[in-house]
């Protein structure tokens, strides 16, 4: 099964050289989904040349702007073009947060008056695998990012690691790595303490086998000063198209 990744944005939040960390996901059945939508999303799809009616989704990880800023355009650009609503996969726990929190106040009208006016919900059980197409599952692994706030990386078919936000979890990748996981693409902080995401020094106190898995995205717009101090782990770039066999 190939999986194909543009990313839209590879920067941290507050970037503003890489865009927002999220990405177009090509599934083998053509289906295209968007992995967040964080508020530069429209503008990379743009950019793209990518229409926003053949995308079949979203899926969500968790809700901050840089991940879930873009949804209101997406929903009003679907809504009031004839194409079908957008499927969203997102957490069970996020379900209601996202309306109530994020969405509501732009989204709501007389007509409209929740998520499914706009989305077709496929809530997700974080740690149950939930079959997207035929050979391709997609299991939320549940992974801390701010205490108190539910966030989630995205595992696919037990091959394909893809962080999101998380802070440094080495027992959770040297567990994947042991039940086969190849392809860690994983957030990066390169300055700083990682309060709230995970540190370069973090990632490379990593053993030498698992590193060579990871591609770094979510980094700040000091990277290029990075180039080749990253040992074997190398950067996602903005608007590059990768491939992966899980
Ligand atoms: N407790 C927090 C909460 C947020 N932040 C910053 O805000 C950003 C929100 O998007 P992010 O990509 O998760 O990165 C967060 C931190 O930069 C932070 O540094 N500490
Ligand atoms: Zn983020
Ligand atoms: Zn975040």
């Amino acid at each position: 099964m190939l999986l194909q990744l543009t990313m839209l944005g590879t920067g941290s939040a507050f970037s503003k050289s890489f865009g927002n960390n999220n990405a177009l996901l090509e599934l083998p059945d053509q289906q295209k989904l968007l992995i967040d939508c964080g508020h530069t999303a429209m503008m990379a799809l743009h950019q793209l040349q990518q229409p926003l009616e053949q995308l079949e989704g979203v899926i969500v990880t968790h809700l901050h702007a840089d991940h879930v800023g873009g949804l209101e355009e997406l929903a009003f650009r679907r809504k009031f073009s004839s194409s079908a609503k957008p499927t969203l996969y997102i957490a069970d726990t996020l379900v209601t947060p996202l309306w109530e929190h994020c969405l509501r106040a732009g989204l709501e009208d007389q007509q409209h008056r929740s998520l499914a006016d706009f989305f077709e919900v496929q809530p997700l059980v974080p740690g149950t695998p939930f079959s997207l197409t035929d050979g391709l599952d997609l299991t939320l692994v549940h992974t801390d990012h701010i205490p108190g706030k539910d966030s989630y990386s995205l595992l696919w078919n037990q091959k394909l690691f893809y962080s999101a936000d998380m802070t440094f979890a080495p027992d959770l990748l040297q567990q994947l790595h042991q039940e086969g996981t190849e392809y860690i693409l994983h957030e990066c902080q390169l300055t700083g303490q990682g309060a709230v995401h995970t540190t370069l020094d973090e990632l490379l106190s990593l053993p030498a086998s698992i590193q060579s898995c990871i591609q770094l995205m979510h980094y700040g717009d000091e990277q290029p000063d990075f180039i080749g101090k990253t040992g074997s782990m190398t950067f996602l770039e903005r608007g590059q198209t990768y491939r992966y066999e899980i």
